[in-house]
């Protein structure tokens, strides 16, 4: 804790760049010239300064600092119609914020869908010097996980507003530090009992798998964060246990699995003891969990040194677990637990918002998700620069509603299936306690309920507990786990179950929470917080000069 705090300068410009992440040539957005974006790597208690230059010819741009809890500085969280007007073309920004907590975090866009169009990348926070870890590891691995379509985002987007609404479908690859396989596969070959062909790949393409070097028995920490626009991911190692230590940049009490889900907007450090057979490498897979897989795993090698780097598993890759297990999926979810010595939630509540997720039509056919019957659709001026200056009519000033009629059946479709769209935002009173219900249902389609990972900006909440069907006060109330619930900023809810989330709200700002599901948030499936905007000051002149705030 000697050491000083430092300030990470950081000057990128976002531009498209031609790019072949899973070996087929695309436009994808990058920075610096690369995809994914730099990692950021630095230690807690650093402010990150980072000089944001928009080269899109046509587009406005933003990037958010995931799991960042922008304490001071709300300006800075990087969301469009939320907390900054979009960067012009041409423009520079300046983000500057303090790293609050260490762990394994990334940044995206998070403007229409540029978190998809490739805008994302690692940032890793250090302990601080001389601070310890819960956990002791040799040496340390990263990966970053996404999902990869070939159609473009803009593509993807007049789809999804259209009537009827086309869907963007499954990925076509799954990337690993921005790397896929999309026409072959490194494992290959009948042997794998897989059609695929084997990729014939040098080492030096863009999308040759970014190897993973460790030296027989050691303890490495992997750090892996899904930033998928849709896909739910199972990642497993041949041959190793993988023992769960971080969730979301926080510790949980240690437990060992063979495989881990990971759902888009989370992040988690696993310790792997390299201590299998030295003379052989593993395989690392990737794939679908969720939703019908169509699209191949993604793969990379564990490579024990000094093995060459190309020979092959003697043992096929990992099979993923069926895609609609959720037994498996429920199991793994439940047993993350916070460390002990973790913060405790408040015991009461001051306030109880329960969500409704239902997938809707509007204006006779188009498809919407709504919360409530509400489907977000952002306003032109920031939220956080109109309620700072009190401006009207920048927004709806009424209330979103705080829960769902008593009678609404979550196992079945709508019977109305008529949403609205609004934009009124949950103004929460600073320093309470909120107490947040997200309940699924039957999506539009009868038998179909999906997954949905939701992610608070701003905070980190504990997860209280999941239940199938409708919550129920008075039943389910009583098996909250208030002795150590986990604490995170994105948590998941199963097809057609609850998930109970208790945060304090004290941080001024405004905030966004929503399903982290790219499409989904496009189709308006997410809420806004307010609180204590009074206490905001310094918001820099460019975050506002757009909309109401603009004059
Ligand atoms: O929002 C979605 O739309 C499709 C489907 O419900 C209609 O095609 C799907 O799987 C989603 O997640």
């Amino acid at each position: 804790a000697a050491e000083a705090a430092k300030v990470r300068h950081f000057k990128w410009d976002v531009e498209y760049v031609f790019w072949s992440p899973d070996c087929q040539e695309n436009v994808v957005m990058g920075i610096n010239g690369q995809f994914p974006g730099p990692k950021i790597r630095a230690t807690v208690g650093d402010t990150v300064v980072v000089e944001l230059t928009n080269k899109l010819h046509t587009e406005g741009v933003v990037i958010h600092w995931h799991g960042i809890r922008q304490l001071g500085t709300p300006w800075a969280d990087g969301t469009a119609s939320i907390s900054q007007c979009a960067i012009n073309p041409g423009e520079t920004f300046y983000y500057r914020f303090k790293l609050d907590k260490a762990g394994t975090y990334f940044y995206h866009g998070h403007y229409g869908m540029q978190r998809s169009a490739g805008l994302h990348g690692s940032l890793i926070v250090d302990v601080g010097e001389g601070e310890k870890e819960p956990f002791h590891y040799d040496g340390e691995l990263n990966l970053l996980l996404s999902d990869w379509w070939h159609e473009s985002v803009h593509h993807q987007e007049v789809g999804l507003s259209s009537n009827p609404m086309r869907w963007i479908g499954e990925p076509q690859s799954l990337l690993m530090n921005g790397r896929g396989q999309y026409n072959c596969s490194i494992a290959g070959g009948a042997h794998y009992s897989s059609n695929s062909t084997k990729c014939s790949l040098g080492g030096g393409e863009q999308c040759a798998p970014k190897i993973l070097h460790v030296l027989p028995n050691k303890i490495y920490r992997l750090r892996i964060a899904s930033t998928t626009a849709l896909a739910s991911l199972n990642l497993a190692i041949g041959n190793h246990k993988m023992v769960v230590v971080e969730a979301d940049g926080n510790y949980v009490q240690p437990f060992a699995v063979d495989d881990l889900d990971i759902y888009s907007g989370e992040s988690y450090s696993v310790l792997v003891t390299t201590n299998q057979n030295p003379r052989n490498n593993y395989w690392v897979s990737v794939g679908v969990r969720g939703r019908e897989p169509k699209t191949p795993q993604g793969l990379t090698l564990l490579n024990y040194k000094p093995n060459s780097a190309s020979k092959l598993p003697t043992s096929p890759p990992p099979v993923t677990p069926l895609w609609n297990n959720y037994t498996h999926s429920k199991s793994f979810t439940t047993s993350i637990l916070a460390l002990m010595g973790s913060p405790k939630p408040p015991t009461t509540f001051h306030r109880r918002i329960t969500l409704l997720n239902t997938q809707n039509k509007i204006n006779g056919g188009y498809t919407k998700w709504a919360i409530n019957n509400v489907s977000l659709s952002l306003p032109s001026t920031p939220y956080l620069g109109s309620i700072k200056y009190g401006l009207k009519n920048a927004f709806s000033t009424v209330n979103p509603p705080e829960g769902f009629p008593n009678d609404y059946d979550v196992m079945k479709p709508p019977v109305n299936p008529n949403t609205t769209t609004g934009n009124g935002v949950y103004t929460l009173t600073l320093n309470s306690t909120v107490d947040v219900i997200l309940q699924n249902a039957n999506a539009l389609s009868e038998n179909v309920s999906e997954i949905h990972p939701w992610h608070l900006h701003g905070h980190d909440f504990w997860v209280l507990g999941y239940g199938d069907g409708k919550f129920d006060p008075k039943r389910d109330e009583k098996k909250f786990n208030l002795k150590n619930p986990p604490l995170r900023n994105t948590a998941v809810i199963f097809p057609y179950g609850w998930t109970a989330l208790r945060f304090v709200a004290d941080n001024p700002g405004v905030w966004a929470f929503h399903c982290h599901i790219e499409p989904h948030l496009h189709m308006g499936m997410g809420v806004v917080f307010a609180q204590g905007v009074q206490h905001v000051n310094n918001i820099p002149k460019q975050a506002l000069a757009c909309g109401l705030t603009g004059n």
